[in-house]
């Protein structure tokens, strides 16, 4: 299986792309050389009709050199564009089947933006370079073993210790590094996202000074370690400059050629160096961007979840022998059985931890049992199509997400094209009073409890889905207000109702009660 989506005309492109940079690299050689061998051989005084081919030659590499550069800009960018555009639209199609239960928000990002960022890289600062370097070395050794065995010679060797050696010593010690420094890492990064989100904490239990101290040492440590690094990969380019200087040197005394020959082969050995030296680096971001690029690979090979197709129709919803198990742990739900038929209105009661929660999510589909049957219309949950299951079984979860827009933005996602009017009812109807244009803040922030909390129930109101599921909708106000809200939605609902909630009043005259734990 082609994991990354490569086809034959993105390797054309490439291809292309890296012909059109050796090309480049090859021009400005050449010009080098040729300048060098001008310089040499008008100081012997030659007639000047000898030189014209080499000066017209100059002339010509000089711009050739310039042009192929740009179009090698354009053709290198535009393959990478092209592919990295398809690859983040699989990346992010691959992410869709888990993106509920398997990675944090934080981790999507950084598999959607950062990996496949890192990927770009792999192509235009590692392999482009490598394999532009690798072919202008291997052309300018047979140029240079045809002119002067001794000096072809050399030249192999220098660029091979520096194009291949120090790269290679560079991914070891950049490796090791990495090995060595990652637990440091990771116990930074907990205690940034520990300093960021528990700050109001750490002051109110008076350890923020200490924990920011403890973030700094850890810091510090971390900075010992990437300097040392960092030393050492400089080193290794000092190596590769101080071969260049030297491999010029031996070629200079060496290469058994008149002066101006001399004089090209060396300055042409000089300039073959400035591609193969930038390798070096390129090795050591080869080895940051390898791990992401694992990352990307892992996710595109991972199988997705069987994902149903069938499309739900209101109806019967039914549980049973449902039991969900999180991770080897006690089971969440043990054996639960629950009969929906249409506008059946069932309560849920029972202890924090009993599995209510679970229970709803169940019913929307977004929890599979571990063992029973979620079915609808007799088909299990699982084989309706999971982007349109929310059409009939949806509600008012604790944890729903508030859009970082207005309130009328986040109403119109559960009725899109909905007047104003009828927004305002639904408001009305879940005790919800703020103006539609209101900005509620990143997740709800600029709400307070309350408030979010009865926006998510306005927009479950308004959504009027056949079966309504209901989590603790008005925990956080006072029993008072929050009966009366209740009751505005339970009369403003038609179809079938699962209620989440500790206080047994709000379940009088329901169908059922069903008692976990
Ligand atoms: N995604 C999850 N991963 C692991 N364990 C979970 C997960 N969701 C719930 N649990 C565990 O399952 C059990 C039931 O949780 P659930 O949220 O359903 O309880 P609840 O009755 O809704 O509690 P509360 O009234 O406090 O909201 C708890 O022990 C909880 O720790």
């Amino acid at each position: 299986m082609n994991v990354w989506g490569v086809s034959t005309k993105d390797v054309v492109r490439l291809v292309r792309a890296g012909l059109i940079a050796a090309g480049a690299e090859l021009a400005g050689l050449a010009l080098m050389a040729t300048a060098a061998w001008l310089l040499l051989k008008a100081a012997e005084q030659p007639p000047l009709a000898s030189l014209t081919v080499a000066i017209v030659a100059v002339r010509t590499l000089a711009l050739l050199r310039g042009g192929l550069r740009y179009a090698e800009r354009l053709a290198g960018h535009e393959v990478v564009l092209r592919y990295l555009g398809a690859l983040r639209t699989r990346v992010y199609t691959a992410l869709l089947p888990h993106r509920v239960s398997r990675h944090s928000g934080g981790d999507l990002v950084t598999r959607l933006v950062s990996d496949v960022d890192a990927v770009q890289d792999a192509i235009l600062r590692c392999l482009l370079p490598a394999g532009v370097a690798a072919f202008v070395g291997a052309v300018s050794t047979a140029v240079a073993l045809v002119l002067s065995p001794v000096a072809g010679l050399v030249l192999a060797f220098g660029l091979l210790v520096t194009g291949a050696g120090l790269p290679w010593l560079c991914v070891r010690i950049t490796r090791a590094a990495a090995a060595e420094s990652a637990p440091a890492r990771a116990d930074l990064a907990e205690r940034s996202v520990e300093l960021i989100t528990g700050r109001r904490e750490l002051i109110a239990y008076g350890v923020h000074e200490s924990t920011v101290d403890a973030a700094h040492t850890a810091v510090d440590a971390l900075a010992v370690r990437d300097r040392a690094t960092a030393n050492r990969t400089s080193l290794l380019t000092a190596t590769g400059m101080l071969v260049q200087l030297l491999t010029c040197v031996v070629i200079a005394l060496t290469a058994g050629v008149s002066a101006p020959l001399t004089a090209a082969l060396a300055l042409g050995a000089l300039a073959v160096f400035e591609l193969v030296l930038p390798l070096t680096a390129a090795a050591q971001r080869w080895v940051e961007v390898r791990t992401s690029a694992e990352r990307v690979r892992a996710l595109l090979t991972e199988p997705s979840p069987a994902r149903g197709s069938a499309v739900p129709e209101p109806g019967h919803l039914r549980l049973e022998g449902v039991s969900v198990v999180f991770g080897g742990r006690a089971p969440a739900l043990d054996g639960v059985d629950l009969d929906l038929p249409p506008g059946k209105r069932v309560g849920i009661l029972g202890p924090s931890g009993a599995g209510k929660t679970t229970l709803l999510n169940v019913l929307l589909g977004s929890v599979a049992p571990t063992s029973g049957q979620a079915s609808l219309n007799g088909r299990a949950l699982d084989e309706y199509d999971s982007a349109l299951l929310p059409s009939v079984v949806s509600g008012a979860l604790a944890d729903a997400h508030v859009f970082h827009t207005t309130v009328r933005e986040n109403l119109l996602l559960a009725k899109p094209g909905a007047a104003d009017a009828e927004l305002l009812a639904a408001c009305s109807t879940a005790g919800f009073d703020l103006p539609l244009d209101r900005e509620v803040g990143s997740d709800g922030d600029a709400l307070s409890g309350g408030q979010r909390q009865r926006l998510i129930l306005a927009r479950a109101v308004l959504s009027a889905p056949p079966i309504l599921v209901l989590d603790e909708p008005v925990e956080g106000l006072d029993p008072e207000h929050g009966d009366a809200v209740l009751a505005d939605v339970l009369a403003a609902t038609r179809g079938t109702v699962v209620l989440v909630t500790h206080r047994e009043s709000q379940v009088a005259g329901f169908d059922e009660v069903l008692r976990l734990g």
